[in-house]
């Protein structure tokens, strides 16, 4: 069983999480994919909505038998990725988990706590993010981990690669995110 985790604030969830998860299933050719919607960003200082709410939009936004809006990162009591990634390889020993995150996150990837355990125990799948997708190519996550990386086609390899292992998937892209549309006062201003 193949697993695909796209952790995200979800402050509100949108077509792009829905989209680069379709493309996740499709191109990686994922079983399942959780989406886990996060305590809170250990990066961002902004408070989300509450994760009640943040829960019932996402599975609104997501209505696909093999996706799981979960809130597993408040349940385990984790909220950095590593922690997180920790405790499900060792909770699904049988269990392939590829960590999904949009190009934006590759940008900043170095800064998160112990990415590199994350790189070398997880293989990624990177998705292409209007305003990202050449930084991401550029982020000193992928230059440093370069030999590492897949051609787009072999995505399908990922879950069965052992990390390092990552890709970056040149999808469609889709020019939404959750900032824009609490700018436009569509979802609450959060607490
Ligand atoms: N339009 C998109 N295209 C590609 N990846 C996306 C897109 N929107 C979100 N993602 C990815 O989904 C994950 C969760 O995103 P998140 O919940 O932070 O939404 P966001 O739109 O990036 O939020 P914000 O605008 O508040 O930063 C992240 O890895 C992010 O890069
Ligand atoms: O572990 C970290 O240091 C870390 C730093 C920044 C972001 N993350 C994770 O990256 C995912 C995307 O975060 P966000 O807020 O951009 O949706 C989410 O699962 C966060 O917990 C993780």
């Amino acid at each position: 069983m193949s697993i695909g985790l796209l952790g995200g604030s979800f402050d509100p969830a949108h077509q792009g999480h829905a989209h680069i998860t379709g493309e996740a299933l499709k191109r990686i050719g994922l079983d399942r994919v959780w989406w886990l919607v996060s305590p809170g960003n250990p990066l961002k200082a902004r408070q989300p909505a509450p994760m009640a709410e943040r829960m019932a939009r996402a599975r609104a936004v997501m209505d696909d038998p093999r996706v799981v809006v979960s809130d597993l990162e408040a349940r385990l009591g984790t909220r950095f990725t590593a922690q997180t990634l920790r405790r499900l390889t060792a909770l699904y020993p049988g269990v392939r988990f590829v960590w999904l995150m949009g190009a934006d996150n590759l940008v900043q990837f170095d800064r998160w706590q112990d990415w590199e355990w994350i790189m070398r125990n997880v293989p990624i799948g990177v998705f292409a993010r209007p305003g990202s997708r050449l930084a991401a190519l550029g982020a000193r996550a992928a230059e440093e981990y370069a030999r590492f990386r897949l051609p787009g086609p072999s995505a399908r390899l990922l879950p069965f690669r052992k990390a390092p292992a990552w890709c970056f998937l040149d999808v469609p892209m889709v020019d939404i995110s959750s900032s824009a549309i609490r700018a436009r006062g569509e979802w609450r201003a959060g607490a």
